[in-house]
């Protein structure tokens, strides 16, 4: 099992309620996108998964284990097997690139290969392999403070896929890329979990990415699922129904209906064409 949530609610530490009555359950190796407007609780979900918060109420599994019965020594195991992709990857500025690397796969080995690791590159074969599949290969050495911000999270990415976990979440993952880079880094993020095995649940901002690269999607809005559905019956009205807060078009990475201006606030919206984008 990949994860199981039944009735679960979050109540953030200031009494903010993030999200209640959420039940969903994915199977092993399952990819599921998570979309819904700013504010939804996309990322309170994404950290109750990855046991950085505890449930307020209700029932939560992660690998078959409940996260919050077990001892700190298999609380730390299970993190192991959980790999979080941040929206910002949370790397120390002054790190070179092939140590933000390794340090995926600190919580699975040894004490003495982590320490070694931090002094000397132990595995720069497997470091520069990971990079290569985002096209960073040539940056392993770099500092990264000098990436970009696109860079700095591809290279949250392929820490993460190097860490080969068994449950992925991937938090607006590719946020920071241009649409074509985009869709590669997310094509490349799926080709390897899928070859891995490893569950995928993915926040996305861009609907038609999320509809394109996952067969799953849970529409969530103000804490609660709205939809949980197979990609190919999320229909275009339930889309737009999801994100009427947020105005009348939809967030798309490649967006081919004309951008709404000013001058066109009294017009109709031009329809957002989705299926060109449904399923892969
Ligand atoms: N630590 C916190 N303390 C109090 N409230 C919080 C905290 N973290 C999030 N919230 C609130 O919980 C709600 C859900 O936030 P969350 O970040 O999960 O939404 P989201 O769907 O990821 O939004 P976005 O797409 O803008 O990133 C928001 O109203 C947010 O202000």
């Amino acid at each position: 099992m990949g994860f199981e949530l039944e009735g679960v609610g979050l109540t953030h530490g200031n009494g903010f309620r993030a999200l209640q009555r959420i039940s969903l359950r994915a199977a092993r190796g399952e990819r599921v996108a998570v979309i819904g407007p700013s504010g939804a609780g996309k990322t309170s979900l994404i950290r109750l998964l990855g046991t950085a918060l505890r449930p307020s109420e209700g029932r939560l599994e992660v690998l078959g284990a409940n996260p919050w019965r077990l001892s700190a020594g298999a609380l730390r195991r299970l993190r192991a097997r959980i790999g979080t992709i941040h929206q910002s990857p949370p790397i120390p500025p002054r790190l070179r690139v092939v140590t933000a690397i390794h340090a995926g796969r600190l919580g699975r080995w040894p004490a003495w290969k982590s320490l070694l690791s931090l002094l000397y590159p132990v595995d720069i074969a497997g470091a520069q392999a990971a990079l290569a599949r985002f096209d960073l290969a040539d940056r392993l050495f770099e500092r990264c403070d000098r990436l970009s911000g696109g860079q700095l999270q591809r290279v949250g990415i392929a820490r993460v896929l190097y860490q080969q976990p068994d449950l992925i979440l991937a938090d607006e993952p590719v946020s920071a890329l241009d649409p074509a880079l985009a869709d590669a880094a997310l094509g490349e993020l799926v080709a390897a979990s899928g070859h891995s095995g490893a569950s995928l649940f993915a926040s996305l901002h861009a609907v038609d990415l999320a509809l394109k690269w996952f067969p799953r999607i849970i529409g969530l809005r103000g804490g609660e699922v709205v939809f949980d559905l197979p990609t190919a019956r999320v229909t275009d009205s339930m889309l737009h129904e999801l994100y009427a807060t947020e105005g009348e078009l939809l967030p798309l990475q490649t967006r081919d209906a004309p951008v709404r201006t000013a001058a066109d606030a009294d017009a109709q919206p031009a329809p957002v064409r989705l299926d060109h984008c449904r399923g892969r």
